[in-house]
């Protein structure tokens, strides 16, 4: 498979705290690849240094064959990334609809997205049904459902998944992780970030395991599963 996204020694700083240390993993195309870890292992900052929210103090990003460490986060996003953010970020106080929109400002203005919405209601038949909903009023299961749709209206390559099953109700992680594969099977190369790592690795092509801001371990989704160290630390023995 064709290397996608080639990160490579990346060592990133809040100021004197250092979240991300050496950390090299690589993503191809047509993968999911799942990054897992315990809180504050450094998973969200790499994931917003990817998207150009931040930058490292040293190591490189390479997306297909450019490097894109000190690029914006609009260049990224117009070179084919997306992230939908940990806590989904939606604009409350639109409508499901402007939301939407909103996702899609990457598109030259004038450009016919009838059949990007189309794409994206039949994926998420509730969206289509609270169009004209405000975004507030949705549930948290709905409004990760916004948030993923409102990433996928730039028709990204990558799309980067920072906890996209955190804080939501059983029936609705079950649904978020199906979602994920469907998009995954239509094409979209995925990074995803999860607390919920057994679901994560259940779905995953490889995964990285990261502690204290490195990468412990690596492999298959289903060998990590199957591996004794990741049942007892990350999978509740
Ligand atoms: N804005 C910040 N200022 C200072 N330190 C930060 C900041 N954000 C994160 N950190 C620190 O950087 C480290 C990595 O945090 P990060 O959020 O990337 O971890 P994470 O694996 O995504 O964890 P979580 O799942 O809890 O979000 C942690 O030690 C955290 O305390």
């Amino acid at each position: 498979m064709k290397l996608l996204l080639k990160v490579s020694n990346l060592n990133v700083n809040y100021g004197g705290i250092q979240a991300v240390r050496d950390v090299s993993f690589e993503v191809h195309t047509g993968e999911i690849v799942t990054l897992i870890g315990a809180n504050g292992a450094g998973k969200s900052t790499i994931l917003k240094t990817i998207s150009g929210i931040m930058h490292p103090k040293s190591g490189t990003i390479n997306y297909a064959d450019k490097d894109i460490q000190n690029a914006s986060a609009a260049a990224i996003v117009k070179a084919g990334i997306s992230q939908v953010p940990e806590g989904r970020h939606i604009f409350a106080g639109m409508t499901v609809m402007e939301n939407l929109e909103m996702g899609g400002f990457i598109h030259k203005r004038g450009t016919d997205m009838s059949a990007t919405f189309a794409d994206i209601f039949e994926r998420f038949p509730v969206l289509a049904e609270r169009k004209r909903q405000d975004a507030a009023t949705l549930s948290g299961g709905e409004q990760q459902m916004l948030a993923m749709a409102r990433a996928l209206m730039a028709k990204p390559k990558l799309l980067l998944l920072d906890e996209p099953s955190m804080g939501l109700a059983p029936i609705y992680i079950q649904k978020i992780f199906d979602i994920i594969k469907t998009i995954n099977d239509q094409g979209t190369t995925v990074l995803l970030i999860e607390q919920n790592a057994k679901q994560a690795l259940s779905i995953a092509d490889r995964a990285y395991v990261l502690a204290s801001g490195e990468v412990k371990l690596t492999g298959t989704g289903a060998e990590l599963l199957a591996n004794a160290d990741v049942q007892s630390a990350y999978l509740g023995g």
